[in-house]
């Protein structure tokens, strides 16, 4: 009766709702009819601090949780920080996991990622690769984590009948994307760069790696828009992949990042950074079984990225 959709006044704490996905999530839910929304800052509640998760969850009494709050990084920042990628993320997720159950949550979407699969898994990926091989290393320890979130979602269910599920998102840009120079992802952190050597007449960018590894990416409104398709129509004990299902090179996304920011120089490529896993393609025929596709392209949804760097974040 008071299912997800039907009760827009049902109270959802989204954490993490300052992050790419957690403000691309406040947005759908928000022009959905969404008007009960519980956000907190970082500063306003460490998701890390068990007493602190545990009042709030008490006072306030969340209807709905949805966990996309973490410490995420690109390939460098996860390649230079395992101890704050599998700490932090291990407490987050087992705070609220646990504070949502006690508390009588009705239901609670746990967000991990495409690098909890094995390197070498067969291509693309389905769900039931998970733990066939090992991983990947520049990212094992924030995958380490992942994976026990998926399985802390699983155990809860299976021991107390609990509706906690889990989507597995493949590598996502849009607005309010972490621009940092060193420790984002591919994506932003190239517009960010070919943008400051538009500006700076610079010849030259530095692309990290060979440019040959695959990436998967999906732009975030789509995964806003799937994660809130899974709360109302999903309820089982395995993950779900949420991917795109078009696979571009380093180098194509380079091409398309320069074209896409109007940068008329070159491309150096630094073979002294790590390539990461060489394919990380997702099987997401799963989420399309049930009803949903991605609806925005690379091109599409990379002018609309540039954009809102334009607006937000250039200096
Ligand atoms: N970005 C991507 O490509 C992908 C992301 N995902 C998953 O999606 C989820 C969201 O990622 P994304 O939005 O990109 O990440 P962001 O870094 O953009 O956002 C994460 C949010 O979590 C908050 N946060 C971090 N630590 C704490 C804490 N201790 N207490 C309270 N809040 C905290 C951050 O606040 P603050 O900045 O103030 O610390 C930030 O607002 C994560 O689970 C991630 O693993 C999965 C696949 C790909
Ligand atoms: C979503 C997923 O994202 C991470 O995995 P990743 O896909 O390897 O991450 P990435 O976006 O940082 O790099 C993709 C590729 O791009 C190359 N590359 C070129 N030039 C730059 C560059 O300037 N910055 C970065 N970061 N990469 C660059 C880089 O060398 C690599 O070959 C996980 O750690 C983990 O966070 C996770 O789950």
């Amino acid at each position: 009766m008071d299912s997800f959709f039907s009760d827009k006044s049902s109270k959802i704490l989204i954490a993490g709702h300052k992050g790419l996905v957690g403000s691309a999530i406040v947005k759908k839910l928000s022009e959905s009819g969404y008007t009960n929304l519980l956000l907190r800052t970082h500063s306003e509640l460490d998701l890390t601090r068990q007493a602190q998760v545990e009042k709030f969850f008490s006072t306030h009494k969340p209807n709905y949780v949805i966990l996309a709050a973490a410490k995420v990084g690109g390939i460098h920042a996860n390649n230079t920080y395992p101890a704050e990628f599998i700490s932090i993320n291990l407490q987050i997720q087992t705070n609220v996991i646990h504070s949502a159950y006690t508390n009588e949550v009705k239901k609670i979407l746990f967000l991990g990622s495409s690098c909890i699969y094995p390197k070498y898994a067969p291509q693309p990926i389905k769900e039931d690769a998970l733990l066939t091989g090992p991983l990947e290393q520049t990212n094992e320890w924030y995958a380490i984590a992942k994976i026990a979130g998926i399985k802390m979602c699983q155990a809860y269910r299976l021991q107390y009948n609990w509706d906690a599920i889990s989507g597995m998102p493949t590598n996502l840009y849009g607005p309010n994307d972490n621009f940092h120079p060193e420790n984002s992802h591919v994506l932003p952190a190239l517009m960010r760069r070919f943008h400051e050597a538009k500006v700076g007449n610079a010849k030259e960018v530095v692309v990290w790696g060979s440019g040959s590894p695959l990436r998967e990416f999906l732009h975030v409104d789509d995964l806003a828009d799937a994660v809130v398709f899974l709360m109302d129509k999903y309820s089982g004990l395995e993950h779900v992949n949420i991917g795109s299902g078009k696979e571009v090179s380093i180098k194509e996304l380079a091409e398309l990042v320069k074209e896409v920011v109007g940068f008329q120089g070159e491309l150096v490529w630094d073979s002294s950074k790590p390539d990461g896993t060489p394919r990380k393609l997702m099987d997401s025929s799963k989420l399309a079984g049930l009803g949903w596709v991605p609806k925005i392209s690379l091109r599409d949804g990379l002018v609309d990225t540039y954009k809102w760097y334009l607006e937000y974040v250039k200096q």
